[in-house]
């Protein structure tokens, strides 16, 4: 069957043939609670020999709703898009969120979909899952809507952590507040910073430490700090463990910059600038601090890596 593993409209999927098993929401960060309902509509579209599609939106809905203050992604449209596709989904449709979109009255929602997608059998949501006109749409619209019109609809109990539900708001603020065990609970696997190395400043090895500088911004910024990491080149299953600094150094940034990471290893590696790698992170070791001197960061930098010297053991 030909189809594209990613569109922006829902023309591009108008001639679909045999069945399309539709799971719907942001899924921002690609989470355990995200990957229960990903993974039913995998199933079925496995067993039926049909299609999984995600249905998903972009911008992210706060952007029309309060765009003074947009919901800060945990990760780009680009990556998301990678990681549902490495769950089984076949195709991601990532529809324009705009007016006309979101004015669709609840009881309307489904059929409109089915008329843009008429090779849609089953849909796939979250218990909590919200949608249409006024968010006035839930679960027990869809069975409405779904009886109707003939298609399949099924909900996901919610996924805790901790006895708690697992979201993407509770994900964001987790980073914010640096607890990236949790985040990595929470995610299901490790939070990651990707992107190609470029040069620093140089001052790294000047002081003993030198680092691979990664020009990587995400919108949900974590808390700024000295975090525990393994990274690796991409492709490569070679991970070398490491300390890496998210902020701004204020030690010795002489103007105001764009939080980056910077990344020491704790063992010597020949990856240098123009690499891609990927950085893993796995435990939070402290706050960023703005030292008196540099002697005094070098003794801390010392210090953080012994740090993670015992983490690594
Ligand atoms: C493990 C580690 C911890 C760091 N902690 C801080 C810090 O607390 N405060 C700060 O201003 N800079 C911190 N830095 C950043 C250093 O100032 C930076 O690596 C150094 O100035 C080299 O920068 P360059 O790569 O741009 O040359 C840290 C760097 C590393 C590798
Ligand atoms: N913990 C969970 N367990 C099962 N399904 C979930 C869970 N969290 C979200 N879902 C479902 O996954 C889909 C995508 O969720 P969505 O990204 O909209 O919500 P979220 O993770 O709660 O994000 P946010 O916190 O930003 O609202 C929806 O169908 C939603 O109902």
């Amino acid at each position: 069957m030909n189809f594209p593993a990613a569109v922006d409209n829902f023309e591009a999927l108008s001639e679909l043939k045999g069945e399309l098993h539709l799971a719907i929401g942001v899924f921002d960060g690609v989470h355990l609670g995200h990957k229960a309902v990903i993974e039913s509509a995998v199933f079925s579209a496995r067993r039926s020999g049909g299609l999984c599609g995600v249905l998903t939106f972009d911008p992210h809905p706060s952007r029309l709703f309060r765009p003074e203050d947009p919901t800060r992604l945990i990760m780009p449209i680009e990556t998301k898009t990678r990681m549902l596709h490495e769950v089984g989904v076949d195709c991601v449709i990532r529809k324009h969120f705009d007016h006309d979109f979101a004015s669709i009255p609840a009881d309307q929602f489904l059929g409109r979909l089915k008329a843009a997608l008429p090779a849609l059998k089953s849909i796939y949501v979250g218990e909590n899952f919200r949608f249409g006109q006024k968010r006035a749409g839930d679960v027990a619209t869809l069975i409405r809507s779904g009886r109707e019109l003939g298609l399949g609809v099924f909900s996901a109990d919610r996924i805790k952590h901790n006895g708690e539900p697992i979201s993407s708001t509770r994900i964001r603020q987790e980073l914010e507040a640096g607890d990236i065990l949790a985040v990595n609970d929470l995610l299901g696997y490790n939070y990651t910073a990707t992107g190609v190395i470029v040069s620093g400043a140089q001052l790294g090895r000047t002081i003993g430490f030198p680092t691979l500088n990664l020009p990587w911004q995400p919108e949900c910024q974590p808390r700024f700090g000295v975090y525990y990491v393994r990274f690796r080149q991409c492709g490569s299953q070679a991970w070398h463990a490491g300390v890496a600094n998210y902020g701004v150094k204020p030690t010795v940034a002489a103007t105001e910059q764009a939080p980056a990471i910077e990344v020491h290893g704790l063992e010597t590696s020949d990856l240098t600038a123009g690499d891609a790698i990927e950085v893993e992170w796995l435990r939070f070791i402290r706050p960023e601090q703005q030292f008196a001197s540099l002697d005094e960061l070098k003794a801390q930098i010392t210090k953080d890596c012994e740090t993670a010297r015992e983490l690594a053991k």
